[in-house]
């Protein structure tokens, strides 16, 4: 009997090479290689039309890289279809969170994680396995605060509290790898506080990789960053060396008002950390980029 392949402790969670999008003659994404362990808190910036929501779109399957590879927990997915990638473990959240307004909260999660769960078929023939899907949702409700609102309309919730179903529905799947696509934007400093405590208290077992322009909820929530600019590596490392590294306040200050926002609050942040006065960057090449923290 030939032992099943499985990949080896070791494997990074994630693991791309070389991976490029082109769009005619642009390079969306431009040899983007960037290695990250189980349970990575990584988060990807950069100004506006780096790359980043590409990367992720290339990360989830939604869109399809030129070239380069890309290996989930060892394996590689390159050519794996979206609805498999879910299923193998990686999960987005949206910048527009996707949430069906005429479902209840509940039921935009059941729907989410129906695919994921193993007594999926006939869910919505047999009560008793629907009961199963809705113990597991309301389980994912009260991890991102919304229990209490299960039974209400998505259409009645607040722009924050559809960020929160979306990550609940993201969570749905139990991920082994979630993209975060800015889940802070346009969040009350209150519902970023809320924001901050749900992605913190998730286990090491689901890696992080957020984008994300609120640079406090880069440094609170992330140990390693990349900075991309026009599609490439411009630096990865460690986040408070990344954001601190002259080449990524540069390359801040010479865009646009989000990007000299995030600079100012990159500086800031950076600061007020002790021994902040001693970065020490590293600007990563075209090889691969070991993203431990
Ligand atoms: N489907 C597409 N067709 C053509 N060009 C695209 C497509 N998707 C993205 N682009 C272009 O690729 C570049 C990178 O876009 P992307 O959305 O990945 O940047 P971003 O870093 O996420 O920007 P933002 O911070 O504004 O969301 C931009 O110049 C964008 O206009």
């Amino acid at each position: 009997m030939t032992p099943a392949k499985t990949a080896a402790p070791s494997a990074p969670v994630l693991d791309l090479a070389h991976l490029t999008r082109r769009y005619g003659s642009l390079t969306a994404v431009d040899g983007v290689s960037l290695r990250l362990p189980a349970g990575a808190r990584h988060a990807v910036i950069g100004p506006n039309g780096a790359g980043k929501t590409t990367l992720l779109n290339l990360i989830a399957g939604t869109d399809r890289a030129d070239h380069g590879t890309i290996a989930l927990n060892g394996t590689d997915i390159t050519r794996t279809a979206t609805a498999k990638r879910s299923r193998l473990g990686i999960a987005r959240s949206f910048q527009q969170p996707a949430v069906i307004s005429e479902l209840t909260v509940l039921d935009n999660v059941v729907l989410a994680g129906w695919p994921h769960h193993p007594k999926r078929r006939g869910a919505w023939r047999s009560p008793s396995r629907y009961r199963l899907h809705t113990e597991s949702a309301g389980r994912h409700l009260e991890t991102v605060g919304l229990a209490d609102l299960a039974h209400r309309p998505a259409a009645t919730l607040s722009h924050g509290q559809r960020r929160m179903l979306d990550l609940a529905a993201a969570l749905a799947g139990d991920p082994r790898l979630l993209l975060l696509d800015e889940p802070a934007a346009g969040l009350t400093d209150g519902d970023i506080g809320r924001l901050l405590g749900i992605l913190g208290g998730l286990p090491d077992s689901v890696a992080i990789i957020l984008v994300e322009h609120h640079v406090e909820v880069v440094a609170q929530l992330s140990t390693s960053v990349t900075v991309l600019a026009a599609g490439r590596v411009l630096v990865t490392g460690p986040t408070r060396e990344a954001l601190a590294h002259p080449e990524v306040r540069d390359a801040y200050h010479n865009t646009g008002t989000t990007a000299e926002r995030a600079r100012d609050d990159a500086a800031e942040t950076v600061a007020a950390e002790p021994g902040a006065e001693d970065p020490v960057p590293r600007v990563a090449g075209p090889s691969t980029t070991d993203a431990r923290g």
